[in-house]
């Protein structure tokens, strides 16, 4: 291995108590929410095609025009009960808000800028009453903090003289108070979500970033920061160039999730998802494909099957409110979620081959697997394969607690599972308890008894 100053600093995953609760909550809830609302992908009557968050980076959106639209932020309908109470109804454990995006825009009153919630019309900070309000849900409070900063003067994407490298320190400067700012005004989020750290400037301050890391956990220690925070002195991003994972969890699932427990390579992970194809920000016109609840639902449930968190996007428009498409949906998820939730929470996985007609989720630590369906098969049976010498105890419909299914011995270690062939509106879930085979008892004399 290489020797290393600055990459990972850990093997394997946290395995304390804030760790396991991170990992136990499963499903989380984005919130991007800045100045870029107000345009909402539009601009002198023409329609930005890239996400709505960077549309000051769009040719045809002046960058004056741009920050002068903090003079027009007065969310009047801001209401975060309401925002808290449907996240709650959709089944989030917890949230992740923008406190600044990469325009620089402070959803806080900062007193390290001026480019911030006191100097708009609203004027009051925003984050404060968020963070009590879900957490007065029941749902954890994480802060998005973007690294890149279009709005402060000494932000630099690369160091290309000494005044640049004079610059980029201040700027290191003003990075740490408001992260300390932002924990001193809400000591109650559980992490950060650092993004925006992909130029030069960063990637080649590896020291920093682990500094940085070390700074904060030292000011609030259990914080949970994922990867996308870190580069080692190398400029290896995530994983360090001796290829070990910085930070508590593989954060580089954007808008992709893995495909096999392969894919995440034993590591915590966490998949942060949009609901059009490439929408943080608000966006006036969805185009392209739009995810329907069933297909999220299911996103959802295979990112627990593989051992990750799954965090769901959303938009809220300039005036405070979540535009009619995402309250459906909150309530859509959350009706599937209300009933089936158990699939999800506190699981992981199952240890079992990946079945074709769906997922599998094991609740940590137990013999109760749960198995997701989301394809039922024309022969109307599930098969379930198991590992030599275990079999199925019990298993029932998640639905129906009290009726035992008949599972058919159908060869060794394999079962069919019938399954009623009807019209099915959303994941059918069936509960299974596992055992160890006792000594001797070989799986045919089984079947016979
Ligand atoms: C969570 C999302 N991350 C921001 C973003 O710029 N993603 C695009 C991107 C993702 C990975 C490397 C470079 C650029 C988006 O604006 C959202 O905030």
């Amino acid at each position: 291995t290489i020797p290393l100053q600055h990459g990972a600093h850990r093997i394997g995953n946290r395995t304390d108590a804030d760790m396991q609760r991170w990992r136990d909550l499963r499903f989380g809830q984005f919130i991007h929410w800045g100045v870029y609302a107000i345009p909402g992908g539009m601009w002198d009557g023409k329609v930005y095609n890239g996400a709505a968050e960077w549309i000051r980076s769009w040719k045809e959106m002046p960058h004056e025009a741009y920050d002068q639209l903090y003079k027009q932020f007065n969310p009047v309908k801001y209401n975060p009960a309401d925002w808290a109470q449907q996240a709650k109804n959709m089944g989030a454990k917890y949230m992740i808000i923008t406190t600044k995006h990469h325009d620089g825009f402070c959803l806080w009153p900062s007193k390290y800028a001026k480019y911030t919630i006191a100097n708009t019309p609203y004027k009051k900070d925003i984050l404060g009453p968020m963070v009590e309000a879900y957490n007065k849900a029941g749902i954890d409070a994480y802060l998005y903090f973007s690294i890149i900063d279009w709005n402060h003067p000494d932000w630099r994407t690369s160091i290309k003289s000494p005044a640049d490298s004079m610059a980029m320190a201040r700027f290191k400067v003003f990075v740490k108070n408001q992260l300390k700012e932002l924990l001193d005004r809400y000591p109650t989020v559980k992490g950060f979500w650092f993004d925006g750290t992909w130029d030069e400037s960063w990637k080649n301050d590896g020291a920093f970033s682990d500094e940085l890391e070390q700074y904060l956990q030292q000011l609030h220690p259990g914080l949970i920061i994922g990867s996308r925070l870190r580069a080692d002195e190398k400029g290896a991003r995530h994983f360090d160039s001796n290829s070990r994972l910085m930070g508590d969890y593989e954060q580089g699932w954007e808008r992709k999730l893995p495909n096999t427990i392969a894919d995440v390579h034993g590591n915590d992970w966490e998949g942060v998802m949009t609901v059009p194809e490439n929408q943080w920000g608000y966006h006036q016109q969805w185009f392209g494909h739009v995810k329907s609840a069933n297909e999220l639902i299911e996103m959802l449930v295979k990112s627990a099957s593989l051992n990750g968190n799954f965090v769901l996007n959303f938009g809220p428009k300039p005036d405070g409110t979540f535009r009619t498409e995402e309250q459906e949906l909150m309530r859509n998820i959350g009706r599937w979620m209300q009933v089936n939730g158990s699939a999800v929470y506190g699981t992981g996985y199952a240890g079992l081959e990946k079945p074709d007609w769906g997922y599998y989720t094991r609740k940590t630590g137990t013999d109760t697997v749960y198995m997701v369906v989301c394809n039922v098969p024309v022969n109307g049976n599930l098969r379930v394969k198991l590992p030599a010498k275990q079999s199925i105890a019990k298993a029932w419909a998640l639905e129906q607690p009290g009726v035992a299914l008949q599972p058919e011995l159908v060869s060794r270690d394999e079962y069919f599972i019938p399954v009623e062939q009807k019209v099915y509106t959303s994941p059918l879930v069936i509960v299974m308890k596992l055992e160890q085979q006792q000594r001797g008892q070989g799986n045919f004399e089984k079947a016979k008894t």
